[in-house]
């Protein structure tokens, strides 16, 4: 695999007393499927949110591509291929499926301005049909071709959460952060998400990192697994020498169905 699309290293998070993040390295090579496990309050959202840019950390840097993106806002970093999904839903309820990966390929803007706007010129016509063209093909992907019309309020969790992939893909990521897919979702859509992770590693080069409690589908799609504990790296490695290390299973395999 190539040089290190994310490099996160020595970050440091500090709520008042408590160490959320000490001295955490992280990074990721373009087409790599990464897990990241460990028990509640680990620092797995706080690492999150420094990689995307929603918190700032007190010590370290991370690099996105080679470049120093530390001090950069989220949206800069979503400009330049880096995208997130939430633990707690974020879809737009009212807007039907399809509408909802339209308005995420929104950013790019249509192409000339205000007077294309007014005059529905032939460049932002083709960028209309582009994007709905990419999102049929990203729904067929993910499984959600009958459901593009639904509102995205109205869905079960599972096929939500399915959107919210779809949505956060819409536009080809280059690092996808993924917090928790796949709760809520039964097997069948479990199986469903892995395919579309593994598609986008294996075909598209993104880089995945993926947080989730359910260590048995981690173990599954990960090529490789970090384990935080109390803010700090446990452990790396594949999935099997991760089983294995005795301090994993002390301080969380123990305790889950791995
Ligand atoms: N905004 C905050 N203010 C104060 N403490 C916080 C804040 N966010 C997180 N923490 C603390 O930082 C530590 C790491 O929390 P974090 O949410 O990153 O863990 P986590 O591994 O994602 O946990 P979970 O699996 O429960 O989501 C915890 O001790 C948590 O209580």
């Amino acid at each position: 695999m190539s040089e290190r699309i994310l490099d996160a290293s020595g970050i440091g998070v500090r709520f008042g007393g408590i160490h959320a993040l000490t001295d955490v390295d992280l990074s990721l090579r373009p087409g790599e499927v990464c897990g990241l496990i460990g028990p509640n309050g680990a620092g797995k959202t706080t690492l999150f949110d420094v990689v995307s840019g929603i918190r700032r950390p007190d010590q370290g840097r991370v690099l996105l591509d080679g470049v120093d993106v530390t001090r950069r806002s989220p949206v800069w970093r979503a400009r330049h291929g880096m995208r997130r999904t939430f633990q707690r839903q974020q879809l737009f309820g009212q807007l039907t499926v399809t509408d909802n990966l339209l308005v995420a390929q929104e950013w790019r803007g249509g192409g000339g301005g205000f007077g294309a706007d007014l005059l529905a010129s032939p460049t932002r016509r083709t960028h209309e049909r582009d994007r709905r063209s990419r999102a049929s093909t990203v729904l067929r992907e993910c499984g959600l071709e009958e459901l593009a019309d639904d509102y995205a309020g109205a869905l079960p969790i599972g096929r939500a959460r399915m959107v919210e992939l779809a949505r956060a893909v819409a536009d080809p990521p280059r690092v996808l952060l993924l917090d928790e897919p796949a709760s809520g979702m039964t097997a069948d859509e479990r199986g469903q998400l892995s395919a579309v992770v593994r598609h986008l590693a294996d075909e598209e080069d993104c880089a995945v990192l993926l947080v989730e409690h359910n260590v048995a589908f981690v173990m599954e799609l990960c090529a490789r697994v970090v384990v935080l504990d109390l803010g700090h790296v446990l452990a790396e490695g594949t999935a099997a020498e991760v089983r294995a290390d005795p301090k994993v299973r002390d301080a969380y395999l123990g305790t889950t169905a791995a």
